[in-house]
């Protein structure tokens, strides 16, 4: 019996995704809407696509940044922590924020030690699974501070960081928050934000298939765009229409069509999402009336 045998890979662009955790389901569900269609066999951390010529590779999210950064991966989406602390600010193509994972790199404290602030951390012992951006942010401190404050201990743990404390390996830790929940119930509070954090896709400059890239980075665009924006359609009186256009400019300019009533308009703008409440209040003391929002559910813009 012969041995199951790798995919060939070698035609097609190479798309990494995070294996699991956070980023994983956002990331399965971002390629579904961007039209990328793929069957992964259990198991198997390559999934060939049916209708383009590309592959879906799943790693460890912290590893997906060295990858492209290495040119082995074309693609990819990772954080921007991960970005960093691999160093690979300069060999990737930071293209798209895609609208998930957002969360701040922190440094953290028992709050029952009373520490609140990273000064009183230097020199001693801090645990992370970011050891390069932590002895970045304390490196910076003790020189601020003087050879009397030591240098302080940086120890590096793969998963469970809010334990360290607790478990008396550490002083203070270095790790992700989002809502806060993890923190808390370890005991810990955030003393000092190292950096803020999202997930983006990223790629590699001399990708073989640049064109390739491009349209998948703009269908990622396109959806993360649609999600941003509704669209805003209205009736004006023609001499409102200028005020109207301050209040709603759209993204480039509001498509604008003369109605059979004489002297009023229709307007079609894309508006975000966020804004919507306000801005249709504005337009209806405006004058304009039928005013209606469309939801887009996928664009080129
Ligand atoms: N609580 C969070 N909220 C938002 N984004 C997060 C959060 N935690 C992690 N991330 C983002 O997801 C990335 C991967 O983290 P995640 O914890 O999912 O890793 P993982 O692959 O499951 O590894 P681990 O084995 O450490 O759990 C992080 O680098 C960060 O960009
Ligand atoms: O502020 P919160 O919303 O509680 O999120 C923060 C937690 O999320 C991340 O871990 P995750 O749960 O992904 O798993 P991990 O501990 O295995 O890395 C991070 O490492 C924190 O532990």
């Amino acid at each position: 019996m012969s041995a199951p045998s790798m995919p060939d890979t070698s035609d097609r662009l190479i798309f990494a995704i995070p294996k699991k955790g956070r980023l994983y389901e956002k990331s399965l569900n971002l390629l579904e809407n961007i039209g990328v269609q793929f069957y992964r066999k259990p198991r198997h951390d390559i999934a060939l696509v049916s209708n383009l010529p590309v592959a879906i590779v799943f790693l460890p999210a912290a590893d997906i940044a060295k990858y492209v950064a290495e040119g082995n991966v074309d693609l990819g989406i990772t954080g921007i922590d991960i970005i960093q602390e691999s160093q690979c600010e300069d060999r990737v193509q930071q293209l798209l924020k895609v609208g998930f994972g957002k969360c701040k790199l922190q440094v953290q404290a028992p709050v029952a030690s009373g520490v609140s602030s990273s000064e009183e951390l230097v020199g001693k012992r801090i645990v992370t699974s970011f050891p390069h951006l932590t002895a970045k942010h304390f490196n910076e401190l003790e020189k601020a501070l003087g050879k009397e404050a030591g240098s302080t201990r940086i120890q590096f743990v793969s998963g469970s960081v809010e334990a360290a404390c607790g478990l008396g390996l550490a002083d203070g830790i270095v790790d992700l928050v989002e809502s806060g929940e993890t923190m808390k119930a370890a005991g810990l509070w955030a003393i000092d934000t190292i950096i803020p954090t999202e997930s983006i896709l990223i790629g590699n400059q001399k990708t073989r298939f640049p064109e390739l890239a491009e349209k998948l980075r703009a269908r990622v665009e396109g959806v993360i765009t649609a999600k941003k924006y509704v669209l805003c359609q209205y009736n004006i009186h023609r001499d409102s229409l200028p005020a109207a256009q301050k209040v709603a400019p759209g993204r480039q300019s509001p498509t604008v069509t003369s109605l059979e009533q004489s002297g009023w308009v229709g307007v079609s703008v894309m508006i975000e999402r966020n804004e919507v409440a306000d801005k249709m209040d504005q337009l209806k003391s405006l004058g304009a009336t039928d005013i209606l929002i469309l939801q887009i559910s996928n664009c080129r813009v």
